[in-house]
């Protein structure tokens, strides 16, 4: 939190703990999970002040576990306080008297300052200037990798990773500057969560909704999906960063990786087939109703696979032959080793959920199929005393700029 303040003051902050009139009167929230922060209400970050340690959705979300076989749904309260693992600081000022901290209040542009950023001085870096939109550094943004499960959770947040984003202004990487932004990025290591522990070894995965494929690559990096690991996104502009991590990948990876630009709700089986493992990670509104009914209908398409004469899981080389991809749609890393041609259908079914409503309908879908029944699901209360949504799933897994994550597994 900043200590100086070059902002004009904040309004006082209210007293704490003190309640709305309320005709009816409740009992007394428990102190022991209250937010107790003096800057509640003058500040954007927390909406919620009490009973941090039950996310309005807990209950909700435990009896639809519940209703659907999972009566051990699993939760992480989190840590109530300090657990804030995210920043977004604006950078003002100027190289020699940098103010780097948050907007002191929602809508304004002051920048409460934090003081001793010694890489801004060192380096020369020109903040940015909003009036002019000059300068180079905009925005720093850290976030902590605290999700390391092999540690017990007191010792997590001290053995934590941080990723840091810098939002530089400038047209491209080899604009003048962008030596000092390497510099700057080179300081840092960089996030990238465990997602392996339900993928089995040797397995084929599909990541549908990819985006720049981190959560395939990361998959291929552990070396536990040694087959293929496929990543289909529809926004093209994710190429160029998939290709930027995958020449950094090392050498002791040996999947064969793609990257696919293409929409995974037209023939989604395409993707289906030759895959073990599919995870998806779609955008809050739930999976597109075409694969949604592709994952339904599986055992359909294999008994049909399997009738005399169909071709439908056995054409080698000559994978999906009814669709027609252009090369430049994709990305593809051979492996070293000659790797089986797997035409399996998916086994498992990892849903990584940003949006609750949605995903609670995508799953009473697969589930009344019949073919999927659900094994494990968790949530987190990553975002305690705010109303950001709550993440259910499987796996403990958060990245990137977006809120809560988490997912559910699926096996079939
Ligand atoms: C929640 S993000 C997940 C990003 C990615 N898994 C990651 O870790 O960065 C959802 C992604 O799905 C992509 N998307 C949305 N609709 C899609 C579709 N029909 N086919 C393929 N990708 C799609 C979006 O462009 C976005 O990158």
């Amino acid at each position: 939190t900043p200590s100086a303040v070059r902002a004009p003051p904040a309004p006082p902050p209210p007293p704490l703990l003190s309640l709305p009139p309320n005709p009816k009167p409740t009992p007394l929230p428990s102190l022991t999970c209250a937010l107790q922060c003096p800057h509640f209400q003058s500040c954007s970050g927390c909406t919620q002040e009490y009973n941090l340690q039950r996310p309005i959705i807990l209950n909700e979300a435990t009896d639809f576990f519940k209703k659907h076989g999972v009566s051990d749904f699993t939760f992480d309260s989190c840590k109530l306080w300090g657990w804030r693992c995210r920043a977004k600081l604006a950078v003002r000022g100027s190289s020699t008297d940098p103010l780097v901290g948050l907007y002191h209040q929602e809508g304004t542009h002051n920048v409460a300052d934090i003081p001793d950023c010694k890489g801004i001085t060192e380096l020369n870096i020109e903040p940015y200037d909003e009036d002019q939109g000059t300068g180079e550094l905009r925005y720093v943004q850290m976030a902590v990798t605290t999700h390391n499960t092999s540690l017990p959770s007191a010792e997590r947040y001290k053995n934590g990773k941080v990723q840091v984003s810098l939002v530089w202004n400038s047209r491209n990487e080899k604009s003048p500057s962008s030596e000092k932004l390497n510099a700057l990025a080179d300081a840092f290591d960089s996030l990238l969560r465990k997602l392996q522990k339900h993928v089995h070894v040797g397995a084929s995965v599909a990541d549908l909704y990819a985006g720049a494929g981190v959560i395939g690559l990361s998959l291929a990096v552990t070396r536990k999906c040694r087959q293929s690991v496929k990543c289909v996104e529809i926004n093209k502009e994710s190429k160029p960063s998939f290709e930027k991590t995958a020449e950094r990948l090392p050498n002791s990876v040996d999947s064969s990786i793609s990257w696919h630009n293409a929409d995974t709700s037209i023939e989604p089986l395409s993707w289906l087939v030759g895959s073990d493992v599919v995870v998806v990670d779609p955008p809050r509104k739930g999976l597109d109703p075409s694969l949604l009914n592709a994952l339904r209908t599986i055992p359909a398409v294999e008994s049909k696979a399997k009738s005399p004469g169909s071709s439908l899981l056995k054409a080698k080389g000559e994978k999906r032959p009814w669709i027609v991809r252009s090369r430049e749609a994709l990305v593809q890393i051979e492996s070293k080793t000659t790797q089986e041609d797997s035409q399996s259908l998916p086994q498992t079914l990892i849903y990584i959920s940003c949006g609750w409503e949605s995903f609670k309908e995508d799953c009473k879908s697969l589930l009344s199929s019949n073919v999927w029944h659900l094994n494990k699901a968790h949530g987190f209360n990553f975002f305690p005393g705010t109303q950001r949504g709550m993440g259910v799933g499987k796996v403990p897994f958060g990245y990137q700029a977006l809120s809560a994550y988490g997912c559910g597994g699926f096996g079939s």
